[in-house]
């Protein structure tokens, strides 16, 4: 049976309040980690919902408070792309974010696209085990991972019906989709459940009603891989707008804010 989980749901109305309380949402895990460990070690997904966000973070206040130089950057998927192509996670956020933050070149980890997926992913998981300094089958715990999900209810590249939700013991894998008749490159859902934080940003009305059926519908996680992130710690963030939202059965929203529980 999944794990019991507590939701937290920050629910933003109005143009690109959702993209300042993630920004907000990653300055703080970015500060908080840096003052517990010295590090902050922060896995950000792709897509098009993240690029507002990634465009805060590289305008003030942002770039001038967070701590760039302590963070690691990771990305929980990338499609098998160059770092130049358009479809590319990478891309986007080095044009929306890294060529506009003093984030050192050493600590942007980014998921070789244009190799053999398989190689690729090995490759990346060798460079997150020697990053976190994991030994044996130690995997490793982010202080962030944020995520989005697809319409079809995946989330990273987790797609479903695919071979990569099967995956327990690797970190990151590579991922035939047919749905999308491509290969992609994934962090493993063990992996994101073992965040610190986890954190789903979804925007928009079309996400509504997957958002329900993955939160409050039948537990199918084969069809909505998003089903899975039932993170180890116990605490889920939605970060939402109200559109997105707009199909939860929540208890009042108190200043932004309501919680649900996942059982
Ligand atoms: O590589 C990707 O596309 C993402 O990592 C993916 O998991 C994304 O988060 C969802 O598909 C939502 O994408 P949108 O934000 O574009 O709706």
């Amino acid at each position: 049976m999944p794990r019991r989980v507590e939701v937290s749901v920050r629910v933003s109305s109005g143009a690109g309040e959702v993209a300042k309380a993630t920004a907000d949402l990653f300055a703080k895990a970015a500060a908080d980690a840096v003052k517990t460990r010295g590090v902050a070690r922060i896995a950000i997904s792709g897509g098009s919902t993240p690029k507002a966000v990634f465009a805060l973070l590289a305008s003030e206040p942002y770039v001038g408070q967070i701590p760039w130089a302590q963070i690691q950057l990771f990305w929980v998927d990338e499609r098998c792309v160059g770092p130049d192509d358009p479809d590319s996670n990478y891309g986007m956020t080095k044009k929306a974010m890294l060529d506009s933050v003093p984030l050192p070149a050493a600590n942007v980890h980014r998921m070789e696209g244009e190799m053999d997926p398989a190689e690729a992913a090995s490759r990346y998981e060798a460079e997150i085990r020697n990053t976190f300094k994991l030994e044996g089958a130690q995997t490793p715990t982010f202080d962030l991972i944020l995520l989005g999900m697809g319409d079809d209810g995946h989330t990273a590249s987790l797609f479903p019906h695919t071979e990569g939700l099967d995956e327990l013991a690797r970190i990151v894998i590579a991922n035939h989709v047919p749905q999308k008749d491509t290969w992609r490159m994934t962090l493993t859902w063990p992996v994101i459940t073992q965040g610190r934080e986890v954190a789903f940003l979804i925007e928009g009305a079309a996400k509504a009603e997957i958002l329900h059926t993955v939160m409050q519908g039948k537990y199918d996680p084969e069809t909505y891989p998003s089903q899975l992130i039932r993170p180890a710690s116990g605490r889920l963030t939605l970060m939402l707008d109200t559109a997105s939202a707009a199909k939860l059965e929540l208890p009042p929203v108190v200043n932004g804010v309501t919680t649900m529980e996942l059982s």
